[in-house]
């Protein structure tokens, strides 16, 4: 397995304010998966993708990535995990707006060291594997929504990531490009065998996915 939880708790404190978001919540997810997560405004859908990836820390529990326990690494050297080895697709895209498509997709690849040649090279292959050479050279600000998207997927994926977590990743479109983005998804999940947990409140799209984790306070419903 890819990904395992065990007895994850994890508290929010600001000051006398204690919110349990995840409480006593284990579970595993296989290589080449595609889950997605389910659930009410607040039961903790976030929360949970944010522990598993490792950009948030947990209170009690531990979190393997694969056979990594996630509590034996330093913050930094979580950073570097997840650069090397997962892709992160967010509803509001991300995208820097002064730089042009290619370049938004390039960015992590040059972030890595690797030359200007090689990564440009990539980025224009990463795009056209999502349908958008035509647009390369555009900013954001002249892309779709739906375009937009693709591009923050090519960002996510271009370096091969074992693992890729996406939190609303059609949250911000309509029923029609959503229902494409998430058809991306899937064909790049078939095709890579790549990882896949994502959250969503669209029932058309979780269903689409091979497993829905339902949660509800913090917890994983019986499925
Ligand atoms: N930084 C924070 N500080 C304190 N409480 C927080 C923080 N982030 C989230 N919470 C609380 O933790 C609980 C879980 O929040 P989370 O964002 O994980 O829910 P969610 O299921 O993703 O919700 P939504 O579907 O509305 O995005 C909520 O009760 C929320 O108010």
């Amino acid at each position: 397995m890819v990904i395992k939880a065990q007895h994850v708790t994890k508290i929010y404190r600001s000051g006398q304010l204690r919110v349990e978001a995840l409480h006593d919540l284990s579970l595993t997810i296989e290589q080449g998966e595609m889950v997605a997560i389910m659930g009410p405004s607040g039961c903790g859908k976030t929360t949970l993708l944010n522990c598993l990836s490792g950009l948030d820390t947990i209170d009690e529990g531990d979190i393997y990535i694969r056979g990594q326990n996630l509590r034996d690494l330093s913050e930094r050297e979580r950073t570097a995990y997840r650069g090397q080895h997962m892709g992160f697709i967010f509803q509001d895209f991300n995208l820097l707006p002064v730089l042009t498509a290619v370049e938004n997709v390039e960015l992590p690849l040059l972030v890595s060291k690797m030359s200007s040649r090689k990564a440009r090279w990539r980025a224009l292959e990463m795009l056209e594997v999502v349908g958008l050479s035509a647009r390369a050279r555009h900013r954001p600000a002249e892309l779709s929504g739906g375009q937009r998207q693709r591009v923050t997927i090519a960002r996510a994926l271009v370096n091969n990531p074992a693992l890729v977590w996406a939190d609303e990743p059609t949250g911000n479109l309509d029923s029609e490009t959503a229902a494409e983005v998430m058809e991306l998804l899937l064909r790049l999940n078939r095709e890579q065998n790549q990882t896949f947990v994502l959250v969503t409140h669209a029932e058309t799209i979780g269903q689409q996915a091979h497993r829905i984790i339902t949660m509800r306070d913090g917890k994983i419903l019986p499925s």
